[in-house]
């Protein structure tokens, strides 16, 4: 079901504040990843698995560990912990850990989780300059949805969009597109900052100019090699670099045959 959790914002019309490009209103979408991108949740994630592995009387992963890994989910985090205490997890274990996990998750969306140094004020920018806000994450939407009332900014976003919102998810562009829609953009005005491949390719399969945050948990050389630009804070993340983007996909865009 396509549920909107955060309240819409309204449309942004001509006004003082208003920001152009190529004489167009913004009605683009500063789409955010959340794992890695937008909050930094791996202490409470290594938590939620180090609870799984105690069930399971095995020893704690470290967060450090566990960091890289964080932005793929509980599975992957669970599959990768079992391998490394060279135990195999079959379906039937691996359903119950993921129940367990996400139960414990639930409860402590937030012990430990904060909002990436400086994305606050690149919000503000951003919104000051006409754009909306949105986020595309793998995640389940109500946990998404319950990690960002938690941290205080769920009404910020125009649209928080999850795993389970459409019917596929990233790397599919459908994800990013139907997100933009949601949030009542265009795919063509808009960026998706991201921390992984999966982000990157999704926006590359859209059609839309990706920022990869290189504090993230996996911004491997994929990544990196198909990012449209690399940020190392988000003190870089400002309109001026979003029409820059925009402007340069437009181009590659008139030129194809
Ligand atoms: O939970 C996941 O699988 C990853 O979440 P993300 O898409 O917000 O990084
Ligand atoms: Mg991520």
């Amino acid at each position: 079901m396509r549920t909107r959790i955060a309240k819409q914002t309204p449309i942004r019309g001509v006004s003082a504040g208003s920001r152009h490009l190529q004489g167009q209103i913004m009605t683009g979408i500063a789409v955010f990843d959340l794992d890695g991108t937008l909050v930094d949740t791996a202490p409470d994630l290594a938590a939620s698995l180090n609870h799984c592995l105690a069930a399971a009387c095995m020893a704690p992963m470290p967060l450090d560990v566990v960091r890289p890994h964080a932005g793929h989910g509980a599975k992957v985090m669970l599959r990768e912990a079992y391998r490394r205490d060279g135990r195999d997890i079959d379906e039937a274990e691996m359903r119950d850990q993921v129940t367990r996990f996400i139960a414990y998750y639930q409860d402590h969306i937030a012990d430990q989780s904060r909002l990436f140094p400086g994305v606050l004020d690149s919000m503000n920018r951003l919104e000051a300059a006409g754009m909306r806000l949105a986020v595309c994450t793998n995640k389940y939407e109500r946990l998404a949805g319950l990690l960002l009332n938690a941290l205080a900014v769920a009404d910020r976003f125009a649209a928080i969009c999850g795993a389970d919102t459409f019917a596929r998810r990233k790397p599919d562009p459908l994800h990013l597109n139907e997100t933009i829609a949601l949030a009542g953009g265009r795919s063509d005005l808009s960026v998706m900052v991201g921390d992984t491949v999966t982000d990157i390719d999704t926006a590359v399969a859209a059609g839309v100019p990706s920022v990869l945050v290189d504090f993230g948990y996996a911004p491997d050389a994929a990544a990196r090699a198909r990012a449209s630009v690399i940020i190392e804070d988000y003190a870089s993340l400002d309109i001026s670099l979003v029409e820059r983007l925009v402007a340069d996909a437009g181009k590659v865009t008139r030129t194809k045959p």
